[in-house]
């Protein structure tokens, strides 16, 4: 191996100075980088060197990798809000456990089970929004999104238990901001106070109400929820979950769940209104349907919306892993310990792939060229691909579709700049609305 092909891509230098562009631009940071360095460069991050790649034939190496060439990238950071024993900090055998286990309640086929509740939250929450008023529709998501969580997820459905864990998840997300997500100097109690002590005293409510919850499950008599599954799942060895990694993979579901449908679905929100035609078609195309999920879900214009919804605005722009062995890509022997992104974002806006990348046209996943999981991957892929990608997609169908037949909404505001959130990426400002039905 030659001295060139051991050194890291070209990339900028500062890893202080790429934070702050990222948190005041994170699309305009991005695409800057693709431009200036091409394919595959090197990223300077808090957490170490990342090497990015936005190519379709390096995103297939980096997914198609044997799985334990990598373990998850800065899981330091993340492991006093998740938990050590979350699936998304797990690598190697125990994350393939954690997968095996928690997979069964996110299969495709299991959709039907949650579509009455997805469609109910999204009627109940719409109908709540007062008429003729400016309010950010991404707050009425997010409402859904953790009614249907603490539904389908927790299995709770009493009024003052579905309160409850709504208020301490809601309390402890708020309390988990940009910056105590960016920067670790800041993950410290100062003496009980500050925004670090206010996340963990409702992080710990949480728990104990999640606890409350798996106690009173019954495993020989299991209901429909994810939590009661999760109760009764055994490993190969026979094996159930204990109550401190069921609480860590619940409260792991939230966290990746419960903002990234909600902004997903203020995107789709965004592009559809400026769109009248296509909402026409849309509402003509779901009208026969009645509302039934199953059948919702189904139709091909709504898929193909939520699709470009999800290429257009991907709402993690990277996805990442740490290099436990050296890996080639590209021409360069990466070394062990360097972080490897694929870069969403920038797969998604490749000219050659989808023309006028920039533009909203849903018409071009109706068109039969399917693109691969390599030029596609708003769920990122491999061995790590998010696990509630068909109970999202479901959820977002079905939200949409309620919405569109049931309610009319107008925009009042200019398309909104994308801004940072916690751990993701979405519309500054919520997407402002007016209800009008
Ligand atoms: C539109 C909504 C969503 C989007 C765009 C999204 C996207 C993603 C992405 C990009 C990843 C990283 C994949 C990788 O590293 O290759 C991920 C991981 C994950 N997601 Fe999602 N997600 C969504 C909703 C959900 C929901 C609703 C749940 C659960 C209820 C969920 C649970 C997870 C979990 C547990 C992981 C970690 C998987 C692992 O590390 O093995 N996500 N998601």
């Amino acid at each position: 191996m030659n001295e060139r092909t051991q050194r890291l891509p070209a990339g900028p230098t500062s890893a202080v100075r790429q934070t702050f562009r990222y948190l005041r631009d994170p699309v305009g940071s991005i695409l800057d980088l693709g431009r200036r360095y091409g394919d595959l460069f090197s990223l300077p991050s808090l957490g170490g060197v990342l090497v990015v790649a936005s190519a379709p034939e390096a995103i297939r190496a980096i997914f198609s990798a044997e799985p334990d060439t990598f373990a998850p990238f800065a899981a330091d950071a993340m492991a006093p809000v998740l938990g050590r024993g979350s699936v998304l900090l797990q690598h190697g055998a125990a994350h393939r456990r954690a997968r095996k286990l928690m997979q069964p309640p996110f299969h495709g086929a299991r959709m039907r089970a949650y579509g009455a509740a997805m469609r109910d939250s999204a009627r109940v929450h719409l109908a709540a929004v007062p008429r003729d008023r400016r309010v950010p529709i991404e707050d009425v998501f997010r409402d859904i999104s953790l009614d249907v969580i603490i539904r389908t997820i927790f299995g709770v459905s009493t009024g003052e238990r579905m309160a409850a864990c709504a208020r301490g998840v809601r309390d402890t997300i708020a309390a988990f901001g940009p910056l105590v997500a960016t920067f670790r100097a800041l993950q410290r109690e100062f003496g009980g106070f500050g925004p670090w002590a206010r996340f963990r005293r409702h992080l710990t409510g949480v728990h104990d109400l999640l606890r409350q919850e798996i106690a009173a499950r019954d495993p020989a008599h299991p209901g429909d929820d994810i939590l009661s599954l999760l109760v009764a799942a055994r490993d190969e060895a026979g094996a159930a979950m204990d109550e401190q990694e069921i609480v860590e993979q619940l409260f792991t579901m939230v966290i990746a769940g419960h903002e990234t449908t909600a902004t997903a679905l203020a995107w789709a929100v965004d592009e559809l209104l400026r769109q009248p035609e296509l909402l026409a078609r849309l509402r003509e195309e779901l009208r026969p349907l009645d509302g039934d999920p199953d059948r919702v879900a189904q139709s091909p214009l709504l898929d193909a919306v939520c699709a470009e919804t999800l290429r257009l605005h991907p709402l993690i722009p990277l996805v990442s892993r740490k290099l436990l062995r050296p890996f080639e890509l590209g021409g360069h022997l990466l070394p062990a310990g360097t972080g490897l992104g694929a870069c969403l974002l920038l797969a998604h806006l490749r000219e050659e792939r989808y023309p006028e990348a920039l533009a909203f046209r849903p018409q071009r996943f109706l068109d039969g060229k399917h693109p691969t999981p390599h030029e596609y991957l708003p769920f990122g892929g491999g061995a790590r691909r998010c696990l509630g990608a068909a109970f999202a997609l479901h959820e977002m169908k079905i939200v949409l579709a309620t919405l569109v037949l049931e309610f009319e909404l107008e925009l009042a505001a200019a398309p909104a700049r994308t801004g940072v959130r916690a751990a993701t990426i979405g519309p500054k400002g919520g997407v402002p609305v007016i209800r009008r039905r």
